[in-house]
Order: C-alpha cells, then structure tokens, then sequence
C-alpha cells in the first residue's frame, strides 16, 4: 500500500471498459492519457475476459497508476485484487458480502460498494469505519454501460436522499461518488443539486466510463471533465445571480430591460391557461408563443432573451417536455416550471418528478398544495389542482417555500395570499464534498402581501398566468442582471394588478379582463413607487 486511504482524491474516478476503445487506441493509452489530464481513481472493470487475461491487463494498468500515484481498484473480482496487491475493490450488492470482502482483503485495501438506497447506507453505518471506504451512488440517470440494470435511475433527488442517509447515520468517513448517466452536459447540474439538506456533504467525485474511454481524444476528454469538477459554479442560465434588496428602482429596472428586450416566451402549458396566459404575456410587453412541437425547440431556445414556461396541468407528450428542459438548459436560457396538480394523483407526481430530474429549472412557482407536497411537508394528496385547505401558517408556508428552493436549487415561488419568494441559487456556485454549509432554513426568503383578495384564487388559472409573467421577466432582463429581482419583480407586479383589477371589477367574468387592463396599465406606466404592494424580507 502506497496510499493513506484518507487522502485519496475521489474527484474523477475513470472505470474502464475495453468494448468501447475507438480505432487505433488501447486499453492502456486511454488509461493513460486520463491519468495525464486530472483522472484521481481508476477502476479496471473488464466483464467478459478469461482471469489470465485479466491479471496481465491489471498488472500494466497497476504499473502505469503508481507512476501518476493514482490507486487502482479492481472490480468484482477481489481473487485478482489480491493477486496482484491493488489498491483495492468495488463490489456491487449481488458480489460478496462486505464484512466477507473486508475478511479477505485486510483493513488497508480500500472497499466500494454500489449504493442506491437508504437501508444500504443504513447498513454500511452498522458496519462502521472500518468496512466500506467509499460507495458509488447511483444509477443517477439511465446508461448504455449497464445492459441489465435492475434499478430504476434515481435522479439528483435519488442521489439527495442517499446523502441525507449517511449524514443522519453519521457515516462521516464514507466519500461517495456519483455514478451512472454523468456526462459533461450533466456533470454540472448534478453537482450543483446533490447536496444533504444540511448543506454539509455534496458528493466527493463523478466516476464515468464512455467521455474517456470511447473519446478519441482521451486526453482533451478528461482536461474538459477536469475543468467542470473544478470549475464550481453552474451558470444555468446566462444571468448573474445573487440577492439584493429589492426596491422600486429594481422593479423599474426590470420592467425597462423586460420592455426593450421583448422575450420570447414559450408556453409549454394547459389548455385551460394558452389563451389567457398568452394574453398576459402580451400584456407585459412581451411575446408569447405557444409550442408542443419537440423539433422546434432546440430554434426557439436559440432566439436571444427566450424564456419556457413549462406548466403541467394538462401536458404535452413526456419526450416533448423533456426535449424542451434539454433545449433551453443546454441554452442557458431560464425556464419556469409550474408543477400544478404536483400531488393530485401518483401519475402527475411521477410525471413531474422525472422532469424535476431531468433537469435545472430557473424558477419553481405553486400554489400552497403544490408547494407544501413538493417540499414533503405534507402527504395529504391535493383535489385537483387546488391551493391548501388545511390548517397551516405563514411559516410554515416559508419553510416549504425555502425547502423547495433549497432542494432543487432554483427561486421557489408560493402563492396565496402572502406570496412567498426564496432563492436557493447560490449564486450557481457548488462545492465537492463538503457543501456550502447552510441549510434550508437559512436561504434568503421574501413575502409580499396586498391584503386579501379572494378573487384572485376563485378564477382559473391565475396562478399559471403569474408563471408566464415570471417567464416575461426572467427572460427579459439583460445578461448579468439579478434573477432573484427579476423573479420579486414580477410577483409584486402581478399582485399590484389583482388589487387594482379587484377594485375595479363587479365579478369573476369582469374580473379577469380587468386583470390583463391592470397589468398592461401597471407594466406600460412604470411606475413602481405608486405600487401598493408592500415586500418583507424573513428572517
Ligand atoms: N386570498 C388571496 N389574496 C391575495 N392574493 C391571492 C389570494 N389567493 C390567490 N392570490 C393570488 O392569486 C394568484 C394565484 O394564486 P393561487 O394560489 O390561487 O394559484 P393557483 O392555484 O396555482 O392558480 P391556478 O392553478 O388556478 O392557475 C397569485 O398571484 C396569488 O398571489
Ligand atoms: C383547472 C385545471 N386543470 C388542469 S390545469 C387547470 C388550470 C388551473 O390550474
Ligand atoms: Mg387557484
């Protein structure tokens, strides 16, 4: 052993796999030009060779590993890892039993083990120090590398709880890294998300096969890999990200940029919304475009300042609505994603949780219910699409705010009300291993209130047309600008017109037409110090 188990570097952990090697290039000068570009572990994975072939292959690689004194780990076949003194084991939950494998192997050789649950990790904690070293957590996202997988990918939020589990078993010595689907498009995004709710432990590395092995250029492939895990910030959107007081010079800020940039927001939304959500966009001088159709996309999240709003109520075609996170993720361009009904049936959660998934969301807008259910603060499941009708309190509803801000880091929005609006961006930045430190509980939360207006919740689907004002001005405001502001600025905007609409309107029917007047009227003058809204930031 010429490793202290503890230093090892788990940032990028590169396993092999010789099916894939393109023309003219070798196991060994793949391995090689990895080690030459940042690859920290190796992990020699070969799954259909004779044992004789396999030690000859793991002596080499074990020979070119100490020259970068990089360790090697051998997996599933601990006969071999001995034989030839490697660094170490990665077994999987069908192999051998760890304390079994800790028996053969002796307490210096380092152990993973394939970890996809919380009773894993419940067990792993049993065991102690002294057992597992370091587990891959995974299947994150679906892989080609895996011909059977026996389990479904877990996503981020998979990745989440496992974190979550071995911070609430107090599993401090077992480093971790993030295994299946990783690839530099995601890399990112999933570092950025997969942090334990008490913002103590992010994953230690990503470990990946194809971007090195299949890449025909091994070497410039792991130098872009490198250049991600050490980059430690996510611009998700091209936008700075930070947040300030908010203040009507903000707002008119805002509405100025949202004025002379015209976005283009695309409603990916129901049918009870399209027609009223695409006046409203018009409303707030900007362009709305209602698509389903997956081959545009990719044109439309090109078009300078667009902006998505993704509303499930009544949905397009999965691999539509996938297609689209992809698009304007890979744009940098901001989406708003409105999970209506979240709770009201398993299908929808399902639905929206595999979208919650796939990718990163600039704004995350429901009503009380949906909120709360995202946030699991409640298992009641909601009637329909409506808001909460339970017994709960303002704080309550900040908590779940902060908490849906906080796990799927974007700027999380409930209505009702009191508005509540909390920004878990953290400014785009993500650490490896240790987390930024702060937890739900402490992100920035504001709550804006204009008094009571009842009809604001009794018409349908004003809390969808609240989601294509946020598109508006998320979309619309210029690069570098601030998202949280952008984010305040529309909600005040939106409640300034429910109170003046309300005052103006004899009921329901009226009501809504006095809506999209007050919004024209409000978003047209600019002038925010008149706004009657009143903005409290919590504590
Ligand atoms: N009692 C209330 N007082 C003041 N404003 C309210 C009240 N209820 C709702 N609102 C406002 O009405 C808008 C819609 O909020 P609501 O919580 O009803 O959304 P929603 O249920 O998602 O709407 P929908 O699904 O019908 O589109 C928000 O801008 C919110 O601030
Ligand atoms: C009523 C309704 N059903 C699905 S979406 C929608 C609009 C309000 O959310
Ligand atoms: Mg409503």
């Amino acid at each position: 052993m010429v490793f202290n188990k503890n230093d090892v570097d788990y940032s990028l952990y590169l396993v092999t796999d010789s099916s894939m090697l393109p023309e003219g290039k070798s196991l060994y000068s793949q391995v090689k030009a990895g080690l030459e570009n940042g690859v920290t572990l190796v992990q020699l994975r070969e799954k259909d060779i004779e044992t004789k072939d396999f030690i000859r292959e793991a002596v080499e690689i074990q020979k070119l590993c100490r020259e970068f004194n990089v360790p090697l780990i051998i997996n599933d076949r601990i006969d071999v890892a001995l034989a030839i003194g490697a660094d170490g084991v990665h077994v999987g939950q069908d192999d051998m039993p760890i304390p079994m494998v800790r028996k053969l192997v002796g307490p210096d050789m380092i152990i993973g083990w394939s970890v996809g649950f919380r009773h894993e990790v419940e067990t792993l904690a049993q065991w102690g120090p002294g057992m597992v070293d370091y587990i891959g957590v995974g299947t994150i996202f679906s892989t080609l590398t895996k011909k059977n997988p026996k389990k479904a990918p877990m996503g981020p939020q998979g990745a989440i709880d496992v974190l979550n589990a071995l911070e609430d078993n107090k599993a401090d010595w077992c480093r971790t890294v993030g295994i299946g689907g990783l690839h530099p498009v995601n890399i990112e995004r999933v570092l950025y998300q997969c942090v334990s709710s008490n913002g103590k432990r992010a994953l230690d590395g990503i470990s990946l096969v194809s971007d090195i092995m299949a890449a025909p250029d091994a070497g410039a492939a792991t130098k872009n890999l490198r250049c991600l895990l050490d980059n430690r910030s996510y611009k998700f959107v091209n936008l700075g990200l930070k947040c300030e007081t908010v203040l009507s010079q903000t707002y008119k800020e805002v509405v100025n940029q949202v004025t002379s940039n015209r976005p283009l927001v695309q409603h990916m939304t129901n049918k009870v919304h399209q027609n009223f959500g695409a006046n409203v966009t018009l409303a707030v001088g900007s362009s709305p475009i209602m698509s389903e159709v997956k081959e545009e996309v990719h044109e439309l999240a090109q078009i300078p300042h667009s902006a998505l709003l993704l509303n499930t109520g009544s949905v397009a075609p999965l691999d539509v609505l996938r297609e689209a996170i992809t698009a304007y993720n890979k744009e940098k361009r901001p989406i708003v994603f409105d999970p209506v009904g979240y709770s009201a049936t398993e299908t929808r959660k399902l639905l929206n949780d595999t979208l919650l998934s796939h990718g990163q969301f600039t704004c995350i807008k429901g009503n009380t219910s949906e909120i709360l259910s995202l946030a699991k603060l409640t298992k009641e499941k909601m009637k329909g699409v409506d808001a909460f009708t339970g017994q709960i309190d303002n704080e309550m509803i900040a908590q779940a705010t902060r908490v849906v801000a906080y796990t799927y880091k974007t700027i999380a929005v409930c209505t009702g009300e009191y508005d509540f609006i909390a920004d878990g961006t953290f400014g785009g930045r993500y650490y490896l291993s240790s987390g930024p430190g702060l937890s739900a509980k402490d992100i920035p939360c504001v709550t804006i209130h204009n008094g009571s207006i009842p009809i604001m919740g009794e018409i349908t689907a004003s809390g969808c047309s609240l989601g294509s004002t946020i598109a508006c001005c998320v979309g619309g405001v210029a690069p570098e600008s601030n998202l949280f502001d952008a984010v305040v600025t529309a909600v005040v905007l939106y409640k300034t017109a429910g109170k003046l609409a309300s005052t103006r309107c004899q009921g329901n029917g009226s009501f809504n037409v006095q809506l999209l007047d007050a919004l024209y009227q409000l978003f047209h003058e600019n002038s925010p110090e008149k706004w009657s809204t009143s903005l409290e930031r919590l504590s």
